[in-house]
């Protein structure tokens, strides 16, 4: 099956609601509508309206929220939930990023919690995976990919499972102008490929789109997003600037 690229700006702690207006005044005078991609944002909650805002005429392109609860309302004091993302109108939810995993210490059985909350909620998880530089250079990376996505799956039906998408971000790759390369990313998508194979059949797996994250720029987004099995690409510093992100959603 070929899937629509999928090609997602994860804005992390960047940008807000004045530097959004800026950036979409920018990045939609040169970039008309887009038939043959999914362009999905994931600003930060605060920015978020502004962003939708910004889109009201643009229908097609998604947003998102960067990370949910594992609670859906309750005494969180700084939180925000899946109930929230889905009432403000956002579609899809990261979960498992690594700056989730290694800065704020997201566990396996989080990413379990939080991706059943999100396919309850009728939202699009889209689950992160990658290995530490020391898990690749022990050989461990099938290992490790393998157990985060077994552990996003847990509590996922095959219909839920089949409306995920996933990222794949070496960690050794996130924000260092380290990038895998396309021969590196496909052998971990096509990991990654096979263990959905395994859990919900040949058909619904090659529905799911496989990402790649981790110092995309414009340079390099073309070939990345060429290499088999690579369905689209998450990306981080490249997509703060409205046309550097105009030249790589065109790539
Ligand atoms: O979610 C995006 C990734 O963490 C990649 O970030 P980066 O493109 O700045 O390396």
């Amino acid at each position: 099956m070929h899937l629509k690229p999928v090609i997602a700006a994860n804005w992390k702690l960047n940008h807000t609601p004045t530097d959004a207006k800026a950036f979409f005044q920018r990045f939609l005078a040169q970039v008309p509508k887009l038939n043959e991609r999914t362009l999905v944002f994931f600003p930060s909650a605060i920015t978020l309206t502004t962003v939708m805002d910004a889109l009201r005429d643009r229908p097609e392109v998604w947003v998102g929220v960067q990370n949910v609860h594992t609670e859906v309302q309750g005494a969180f004091t700084g939180e925000n939930s899946v109930l929230m993302a889905r009432d403000v109108g956002a579609r899809v939810v990261l979960v498992g990023h690594s700056e989730r995993r290694h800065v704020f210490g997201e566990t396996d059985a989080m990413t379990t919690r939080k991706m059943a909350l999100i396919a309850q909620g009728r939202l699009t998880p889209m689950l992160c995976v990658g290995e530490t530089l020391e898990e690749r250079e022990a050989g461990r990376t099938a290992e490790v990919v393998e157990r985060q996505l077994s552990a996003g799956l847990a509590e996922l039906d095959d219909v839920q499972v089949g409306a995920i998408m996933l990222a794949y971000e070496p960690v050794w790759a996130i924000g260092t102008g380290r990038t895998a390369t396309p021969d590196d990313a496909s052998e971990i998508h096509g990991v990654l490929r096979r263990a959905l194979v395994s859990r919900v059949g040949e058909k619904a797996a090659a529905g799911i789109p496989i990402l790649y994250g981790g110092s995309v720029n414009r340079g390099n987004a073309s070939q990345l997003l060429a290499a088999p099995d690579v369905d689209g690409l998450l990306v981080g510093g490249a997509s703060l600037d409205a046309d550097s992100w105009a030249s790589i959603v065109r790539a």
